[in-house]
């Protein structure tokens, strides 16, 4: 029996990283929060196991093969119903019973369902960050045209957001505001000539130094494209110009992100790297509860460094400025042709050097038009893609990032 004083949350993406956490921190209030959906690709034993914990409502496969195999798994009695593909995904964002939407699918495939949550005013727990940097225009529209509540989940994000003043309906303000602040671990190749880049495995690229995420951000962590999304991220998210944000390395990843203001006044937002944090501000604001994360011991810790990327190692951040200037459908360009990069590599079919490459070779054969629409985003997206592959399986040349590929 629903109770009127819970959120009803729809966790898409649950199984992932983000999934895990959120389900978590759920666990930790039940008086305040309940399952209402969960969504995920393929992982059926583990949205089994999910399903029989938290009894939602309604499970989501990527495909009828996953769906049939989740419904042969679970117990009838559990009265669960199975959905599949991306209208299930946009039938649990857009419930009527549904409070609450965790945007936690990976990549360009959490696009229609996060943007379809944005349409239905819903409190929006904004983790996929692909969504804003394809479409930001008509997700920021919609966001203000349902009333929808955006709460960003990024670490970076979350902290701006809570370093910025904010009004009662969660609208962020820019009142003496310089500049935002954000920043970047450096990843685990901080250190690393390019020539060691050339060699490096995918392993060692998702051996992120402080977060534990899925596979695909932690290779954006390690080219520094993750920085570059979340650059763009910020722009649509706080209506900044790109001119107002910065990037800076902070090997530590403690000071989450920061706010400079007109007066000199810089403000941080701190904590352990633990992603139950932003997620647990992103349930509760504009309260906060209790998310399982140990107080951060700064004697412990000991220092906070700070140091300027280095954009000729990692070319990556200087295309997705590049991107933003060019503006347009340029940004679903580079993280459609991210996308395809960084799964080259996981796949061993590509090195790590050859990611900025590809990524710059499609920024210069795909035309860029107005994102007027999530069709027009959509076929950016695919043409994207088809020239990224093209790009990947076309073998060494030289792109003008600088990199053999
Ligand atoms: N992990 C982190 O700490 C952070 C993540 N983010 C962002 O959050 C998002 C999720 O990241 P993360 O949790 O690390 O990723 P993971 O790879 O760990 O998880 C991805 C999730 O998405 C699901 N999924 C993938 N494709 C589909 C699809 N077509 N339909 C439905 N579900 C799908 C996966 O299901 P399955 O298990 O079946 O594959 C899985 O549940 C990304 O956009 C990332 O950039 C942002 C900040 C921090
Ligand atoms: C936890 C989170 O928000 C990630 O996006 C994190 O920021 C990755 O770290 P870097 O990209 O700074 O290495
Ligand atoms: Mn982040």
């Amino acid at each position: 029996m629903a109770n009127p004083a819970q959120q009803a949350v729809s966790v898409l993406g649950s199984t992932g990283s983000i999934g895990l956490s959120t389900l978590d921190v759920i666990a930790r209030h039940p008086d305040r929060y309940r399952v209402f959906a969960l969504a995920a690709n393929t992982s059926v034993a583990a949205m089994a196991a999910q399903c029989r914990t938290h009894r939602p409502e309604f499970a989501v496969m990527a495909c009828a093969d996953a769906a049939q195999a989740l419904r042969d798994a679970l117990p009838g009695e559990l009265g669960t119903q199975v959905l599949q593909g991306e209208e299930g995904l946009c039938r649990v964002a857009t419930d009527p019973a549904v409070d609450a939407v965790m945007a936690a699918v990976v990549g360009a495939a959490g696009l229609p369902s996060t943007l379809a949550a944005a349409r239905a005013g819903k409190r929006l727990l904004l983790a996929n960050k692909e969504s804003l940097v394809m479409a930001g225009h008509l997700l920021m529209e919609a966001v203000h045209e349902s009333g929808a509540l955006l709460l960003p989940i990024d670490s970076e994000h979350n902290a701006i957001f809570q370093c910025l003043p904010v009004d009662r309906a969660g609208r962020p303000g820019r009142a003496g505001v310089d500049k935002v602040l954000l920043t970047a671990s450096g990843g685990p190749f901080r250190t690393w000539s390019v020539a060691q880049m050339a060699a490096a495995t995918p392993e060692q690229a998702c051996a992120h130094p402080n977060w534990d995420m899925g596979r695909k951000i932690s290779v954006d962590s390690a080219t520094l494209m993750n920085k570059g999304l979340e650059f763009i991220e910020a722009c649509w998210l706080f209506d900044l110009a790109p001119e107002r944000v910065d990037v800076v390395v902070h090997p530590q990843s403690i000071v989450h992100s920061m706010v400079q203001y007109r007066d000199g006044s810089v403000l941080a937002q701190l904590g352990n790297p633990d992603m139950r944090t932003p997620i647990a501000y992103g349930l509760s604001w504009p309260e906060r509860v209790d998310a399982g994360v140990s107080p951060l011991d700064l004697v412990a810790a000991s220092r906070l460094d700070f140091e300027a990327p280095d954009e000729g190692r990692f070319p990556c951040l200087r295309l997705a400025r590049e991107a933003v200037s060019a503006g347009g459908t340029a940004m679903a360009i580079c993280n459609a042709a991210n996308e395809v990069a960084v799964a080259a590599f996981l796949d061993n079919r590509i090195g790590f050097n050859d990611i900025p490459a590809v990524i710059e070779r499609t920024l210069e054969r795909c035309p860029v038009v107005e994102p007027r629409s999530l069709a027009v985003v959509e076929t950016a997206d695919a043409e994207a893609r088809h020239a990224a592959e093209v790009f990947v399986a076309d073998g060494p040349t030289r792109g003008s990032a600088g990199v053999e590929i």
